[in-house]
């Protein structure tokens, strides 16, 4: 009987909404508990942003179609849990005369193993939102993510460890999140750990409170995969410093993998000792640049998918070409856009992303900051963003970093100090020198006015 209902919602459905909705939000729920006595109906979606998505828009419908279907008021309770198969329950109400045991006890086991895969998951801390398939690629990335490819199909073989580094909001959580997802796909038994460098700190910290530190080190000698984010967050913390150590030679001998992150290369992070950072780089070691133009329009046009907003190419470049620093800006904007366009029930069109955000482009449009100057001389030059910070003194570097201090000074208010705070810590005087040294060679080479003329229309877009 549960199995026809079923089909009979589907097929209502299917003349409602379009079938690519079907797939998206209808497929993958199932009916988990039908108590026909009760007039009771259970179920569930695979995640809360799928179950909240659903109630809020097909949940009275539900309601009306189960009540039309059963001839009485149905009370339909809604919750998260993985799907089997929507025509058959996972759990049916036992009927009179039989054992539980009897009707249910292939469905408990599948529950069983459900419960099991579930708690893996949550001790593992991924996110499970984060992965390979919603990670939009492009030049800035590509390597990273082939590198992580890699490794998440053969873990302690390739690139151990593998290095990721990047600025803010640039993805590299992300993918990381991604290569855990994978493999715990390919292999459900894999014990796998992401953790924040500022957690991790924090449970040495714990751990030398409670004197357990052979609880501690048994918990990370043990791991498969080990995803440490944000390095740079263990600097000056040598007793940490000392414990990843001893973790870091202990999971490499048995060829376990490690994956680490930080918003920069292992050479430039600072209070680091230097036994870690030649082991960082004794793996792979890649960047993640920020997205060029396309590769932000791809993004938007994919959350917006995401999110079933419609979203046109011209709007998206329109968004794109005003936040130029990282995906989590884009995002922001992105939600901006949402909920202004909710609140005020309207379509999505330019003359709306223009007022919803307004504030955000004034501020990009007035005054240039001083990331997307040393994005853009970087782009130009086609140098890494992360040699604006760098004590590199090649150059081939120095002179995008001194160009681009000067247009930081040219376009922002900012002062040589903050200027040089903003250059990975550098002193006022070598900003000041080098706003000196490009004035002056301006003057004379026309190849570097010109440059600097092309770089100056860019930002001002
Ligand atoms: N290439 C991409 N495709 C889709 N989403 C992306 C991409 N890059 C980043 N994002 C999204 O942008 C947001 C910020 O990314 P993430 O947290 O991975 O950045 P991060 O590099 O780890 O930054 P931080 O150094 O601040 O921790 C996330 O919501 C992430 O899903």
């Amino acid at each position: 009987m549960i199995e026809q209902f079923w089909t009979h919602c589907v097929e209502a459905l299917k003349k409602e909404i379009p079938a690519q909705q079907i797939k998206l939000w209808i497929d993958p729920l199932s009916i988990v508990e039908f108590d026909e006595d009760q007039a009771r109906l259970v179920m569930a979606a695979p995640n809360r942003f799928k179950l909240d998505w659903v109630v809020n828009n097909y949940g009275g419908r539900f309601n009306q179609m189960a009540s039309d279907y059963f001839g009485c008021d149905m009370a339909i309770e809604w919750q998260v849990a993985s799907k089997t198969t929507p025509a058959s329950p996972m759990r049916q109400t036992p009927q009179p005369g039989k054992t539980s045991s009897e009707s249910v006890s292939p469905k408990l086991e599948s529950i069983r193993q459900e419960e099991i895969a579930a708690s893996v998951y949550e001790r593992s801390r991924l996110n499970k939102d984060l992965c390979f398939s919603n990670f939009v690629s492009g030049r800035a990335n590509q390597l990273a993510r082939a590198a992580a490819e890699q490794v998440a199909n053969n873990p302690g073989v390739s690139y151990n460890p593998l290095f990721l580094y990047g600025g803010v909001g640039l993805g590299k959580t992300h993918l990381i999140h991604s290569i855990g997802n994978k493999l715990l796909e390919r292999n459900p038994q894999a014990s796998i750990r992401y953790i924040h460098a500022e957690q991790y700190v924090s449970d040495v910290v714990k751990a030398y409170q409670k004197k357990a530190f052979e609880e501690f080190k048994r918990s990370y000698y043990s791991l498969d995969l080990l995803l440490i984010d944000d390095i740079q967050f263990f600097a000056g913390k040598s007793r940490t410093q000392e414990e990843f150590f001893y973790a870091f030679e202990q999971l490499i001998a048995a060829k376990k993998q490690i994956i680490i992150t930080s918003d920069t290369y292992p050479k430039e992070i600072q209070g680091i000792e230097d036994r870690l950072i030649s082991r960082f780089n004794s793996g792979l070691t890649v960047a993640i640049e920020p997205p060029e133009l396309e590769m932000r329009v791809a993004i938007l046009l994919k959350k917006a998918e995401q999110q079933q907003v419609k979203f046109g190419e011209d709007v998206a470049f329109f968004v794109a070409k005003h936040m130029r620093s990282n995906v989590r800006e884009l995002e922001g904007a992105l939600r901006r856009i949402m909920a202004f366009a909710s609140f005020h029930n309207k379509t999505v069109t330019m003359d709306l992303v223009r007022e919803a955000l307004r504030d955000m482009i004034s501020v990009h449009h007035g005054q240039v900051s001083v990331e997307s100057i040393q994005k853009t001389v970087a782009d130009y030059y086609k140098i890494k963003v992360a040699d604006m910070f760098s004590k590199r003194r090649q150059a081939n570097i120095v002179l995008p970093r001194q160009v681009a201090m000067y247009l930081a000074k040219e376009l922002t208010d900012k002062s040589y100090v903050e200027i040089g705070e903003l250059f990975g810590g550098r002193d006022h005087t070598t900003v000041l020198h080098a706003v000196n040294k490009i004035s002056e060679m301006r003057n004379q080479s026309a190849e570097l006015n010109h440059a600097l003329h092309v770089l100056d229309q860019t930002l001002k877009g």
